[in-house]
């Protein structure tokens, strides 16, 4: 049964939910927070589910030895070490959308409150001061607000500071000239939007390109009496040089609910009358909080379970009726993709995936994936379907895959063909009614394998002889044969030959193999079967 630790403060829902999948769960919601305590048991979990306070870092990882899938309940995994992860295999999956429209309202409540200082106010009145004549506020309707990141979140936020009567300019490279109209807001670029909002608001993930969006140099392009919040993540400011851009007097205010050090237990912005600060409440509703534990959990209970994958930030997704059906062959792809690695010792510069009938009506992304960690196992080690496609792009290895309709006698099937520096090889395979993996084609030539643990695959020259020959040789050296399957191009051509046996194939076996008239190469083959 598998193990999952929750060691952030989810939704209780999330519990309930991998109980009743059946999943094992241990439900510590303040563990995230000892980095020590957390290295310390994080190798007897299969899955771990968290919220921001958990920090999953390269230390947490390398302790991780059984960990299979990374579950955040909630958008942003700038708290995990996501290529450490994905080199482990570790599967990273968030829930998109379920804090959002809770995290856009806690950003109109932040804009409001900096408008018209409600909590200074508040303070204030429960302190018995009617200070009616020091809280003058601004009011909303015709001022610009200056969005930066107009995706899930900011485009709420967008259209409701639309229902708020603001004028709403945004600034996100990728938002679409189309989508910008449909939300009713105008696309700028930076310094544009920086020179006209009267409110800028943040809604970027943290990443190396978003960090410091508003530096100094951003904050000081912007109108003076600026109002900044931020309920994105406290990296994307510059906080000093928003202190300093607060006390010079350019900008009026700033709502915070996120920060660069978090917990935020001190801050140089904190006790400054201009400034409004929350705890990294964005997603901090009932509605929200229930919706994404549910969603984690279900995620992560899947995955674990079937193995379907649906929101991970480092794998394709599969979903979880697919996930049977696929399941056979993605393991074929990955026999394929290991029988070309094995069979192959220079580099591979091009990999080619031709998925043909049934198969091209699947999740063709995971069987390239496994396909790419079947090839680069044999050269590279430690290599799985998370972290083959990465490993396959760093070495420069040009992928193209190509699906096409039945033309042939299989329903379906995958033919890999790799390009090394020396040669072009392909070899192709089904999966049989019985969900078994079949090599139909090896260098184009037919056959009929079934991969098995240890193999011995031949190339030869088509003449008499020589299976005689290479039984005898196996024969004399105590290697008994299980299955032999025999193919040629055209008699007198060029033959393959796939046998099993109930051994390993030693050195000096492949060596003696290799003497033998006609042969071309004689390689030990050998795959994981159950
Ligand atoms: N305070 C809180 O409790 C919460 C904070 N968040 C934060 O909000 C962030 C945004 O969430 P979503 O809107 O769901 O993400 P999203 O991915 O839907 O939207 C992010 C947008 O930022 C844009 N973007 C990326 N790089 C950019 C750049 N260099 N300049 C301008 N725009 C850029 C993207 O094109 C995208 O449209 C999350 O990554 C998370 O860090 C999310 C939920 C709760
Ligand atoms: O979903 C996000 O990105 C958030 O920042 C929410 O964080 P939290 O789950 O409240 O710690």
């Amino acid at each position: 049964m598998p193990k999952v630790l929750v060691s952030d403060a989810l939704s209780e829902r999330a519990v309930e939910i991998f109980r009743e999948r059946g999943i094992d769960v241990d439900f510590q919601p303040d563990l995230g927070k000892d980095k020590d305590k957390l290295a310390e048991v994080i190798g007897q979990y299969d899955g771990l589910a968290i919220r921001s306070a958990t920090k999953v870092t390269d230390k947490i990882i390398a302790a991780a030895a059984n960990l299979r899938v990374i579950g955040r309940a909630g958008i942003g995994v700038d708290n995990v070490d996501i290529p450490k992860a994905t080199a482990r295999g570790i599967v990273v999956m968030n829930t998109p959308f379920g804090n959002s429209t809770t995290t856009a309202e806690h950003a109109i409540a932040m804009m409001l409150s900096l408008a018209r200082q409600i909590p200074q106010a508040n303070a204030s009145t429960h302190a018995g001061k009617w200070e009616k004549s020091r809280f003058m506020g601004i009011e909303l309707t015709g001022k610009t607000l200056g969005v930066i990141g107009c995706g899930n979140i900011g485009s709420i936020v967008a259209t409701r500071g639309v229902g708020l009567k603001m004028r709403v300019i945004a600034f996100d490279p990728y938002l679409s000239p189309e989508r910008a109209q449909q939300l009713g807001v105008e696309k700028v670029d930076l310094d544009t939007l920086l020179a006209r909002a009267d409110i800028i608001t943040l809604h970027t993930p943290l990443t190396d390109k978003t960090r410091n969006i508003l530096s100094r140099e951003a904050l000081a392009k912007t109108r003076k009496g600026v109002r900044i919040v931020n309920c994105a993540r406290g990296g994307l400011i510059d906080e000093e040089a928003l202190k300093d851009a607060i006390d010079a007097g350019h900008v009026a205010g700033a709502a915070l609910d996120v920060f660069a050090v978090e917990p935020a237990k001190e801050h140089p912005l904190f006790g400054n009358e201009n400034v409004i600060c929350t705890p990294h409440l964005g997603a901090s509703t009932e509605e929200a909080q229930e919706t994404v534990a549910l969603q984690v959990a279900e995620q992560m209970a899947d995955y674990l379970l079937t193995g379907a994958v649906t929101n991970a930030v480092n794998m394709p997704s599969i979903s979880a009726e697919e996930a049977p059906r696929l399941k056979p062959w993605v393991r074929l792809a990955e026999m394929l993709g290991s029988f070309a690695g094995q069979v192959t010792e220079s580099a591979i510069k091009e990999v080619e995936i031709l998925f043909e009938g049934v198969a091209s009506e699947m999740n063709v992304k995971a069987m390239t994936s496994a396909a790419l960690a079947g090839l680069l196992r044999p050269q590279v080690g430690d290599v799985n379907m998370v972290s083959a496609p990465i490993m396959a792009k760093e070495r420069g290895i040009v992928l193209s895959e190509v699906k096409r309709d039945k033309m042939g006698v299989f329903d379906g099937y995958i033919r890999l063909t790799i390009q090394t520096e020396k040669q072009r090889r392909s070899v192709a395979g089904t999966v049989f009614s019985d969900g078994k993996p079949r090599f139909i084609q090896i260098k184009g030539i037919n056959l009929d394998a079934e991969p098995a643990a240890h193999m011995l695959y031949t190339t030869n020259a088509d003449k008499p002889g020589y299976i005689g020959a290479l039984g005898t040789t196996l024969g004399e050296a105590g290697v008994n044969i299980a299955a032999f399957a025999l193919g040629r191009d055209k008699e007198g051509g060029d033959a393959i030959a796939l046998l099993t046996v109930d051994d390993v194939v030693s050195d000096a076996v492949l060596e003696k193999v290799r003497d033998l008239p006609h042969v071309l190469q004689a390689k030990r083959v050998e795959f994981d079967v159950e």
